[in-house]
């Protein structure tokens, strides 16, 4: 009978990730008495709502195969021995840590990625930016450092200086093509390797380009680093807006505190009259900014400069400094900055209760 039910579990998503809890190794015991049966449950997340979401699916699970529950404890793991008061931080010379994300793929998410680094930088911050995006790792064209090859000094890898941020991308040390079959573990492993291995010296914040959805990289990092402040970036069709929730939630699961959403391609500015169109629609990331209890740190138009600056390798911030576009990149970097000064004031980021469970 434990084992129909691990069956079931097995089946049984971990609310909003793309694994089963089982997978997660988030299934502690399970027994059964010959009446009912006994689960208990480790999960990352103290939300309320995703204790309940497993309650539902599970119960239902069972119900459907004729299975009753008797006991379903869901709690957070033990803390690890070796986290310090703040959680686990492997890069303690970086101030603070940044995830960008998207609910899907095409969105624009490394366009804003490369583009926030660069005002920060800017405005006199000492930057970091890891492309973590193994499946299609961008940052190397966009930064314009395509086929340069990292600088190792023993095992340790140095990252590359481009428009005075330190860049370091996945893809530049994996060969091309090798990620697309990796497996979950695989990737966990690389991004843990990576962190211990590329000396970004002291940093005033280090960026995260991340791989579109939510998943293991996601869940690896914030495993490993305090990330100070969670950007998501989105279009403003209706359908982006149902990933954005997703990745929304992660970052709340992973008690990542969101720093805002950047709207991209938001509209169209006639470079003629300057006059905005919201050719996609627009208003309905403000919406989800206020349930989020977030904000909008930018409205960025769709301008032919902007994925030109990309495809040469000197994006906009840099490319033409004086446009409307360059001003409101540097505007969000302003308030991403505000955002995480205001965390750090209030005690910082404690990702210990996100750690896995050391026996
Ligand atoms: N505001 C914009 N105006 C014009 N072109 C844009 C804009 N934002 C992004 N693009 C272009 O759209 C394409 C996709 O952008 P980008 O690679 O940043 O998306 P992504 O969400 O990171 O995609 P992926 O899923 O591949 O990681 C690129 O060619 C980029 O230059």
């Amino acid at each position: 009978m434990e084992q129909r039910v691990w069956a079931l579990l097995e089946e049984t998503l971990y609310p909003g990730f793309p694994k089963s809890i089982v997978a997660y190794d988030f299934v502690k015991s399970v027994e059964f008495d010959g009446k009912a049966s006994k689960i208990v449950l480790e999960i990352p997340s103290a939300s309320e709502q995703v204790a309940e979401q497993l309650r539902l699916e599970i119960g239902k699970r069972l119900e459907a195969a004729g299975i009753a529950l008797g006991v379903l404890e869901i709690r957070q793991p033990p803390k690890p021995r070796q986290t310090s008061s703040n959680g686990r931080n492997v890069l303690p010379n970086v101030a603070n840590f940044v995830m960008v994300s998207s609910g899907k793929g095409g969105v624009g998410k490394t366009t804003t990625t490369v583009n926030l680094a660069l005002a920060l930088a800017q405005q006199g911050k000492r930057v970091g930016l890891l492309d973590s995006d193994i499946y299609g790792p961008n940052i190397p064209r966009m930064m314009g450092i395509e086929g340069v090859e990292p600088v190792f000094m023993g095992k340790r890898i140095k990252p590359i200086m481009a428009h005075g941020v330190k860049v370091m991308s996945m893809g530049s040390l994996i060969a091309p093509d090798a990620s697309l079959i990796w497996k979950g573990a695989m990737v966990t492993q690389a991004i843990e390797q990576m962190l211990e291995d590329i000396e970004w010296g002291e940093l005033d914040v280090l960026i995260f380009d991340m791989p579109p959805g939510t998943g293991d990289a996601q869940l690896a990092l914030a495993q490993n680093l305090p990330i100070t402040a969670g950007v998501c970036v989105t279009t403003p069709q209706k359908v982006a807006l149902d990933d954005t929730v997703r990745a929304l939630d992660m970052f709340r699961q992973l008690h990542i505190p969101i720093a805002g959403i950047v709207e991209n391609m938001s509209g169209f500015i006639c470079p003629e009259t300057g006059k905005e169109y919201p050719i996609f629609g627009k208003g309905t990331t403000p919406e989800l900014a206020q349930r989020y209890a977030t904000r909008v740190l930018a409205e960025i138009p769709i301008e032919p400069a902007v994925r030109e600056g990309g495809d040469m390798g000197m994006p906009i911030v840099t490319l033409a400094p004086g446009c409307e576009t360059t001003r409101r990149y540097l505007e969000a970097a302003g308030k991403l900055w505000e955002a995480m000064q205001e965390v750090n004031a209030e005690g910082g980021v404690d990702n210990s209760a996100i750690q896995p469970t050391i026996f």
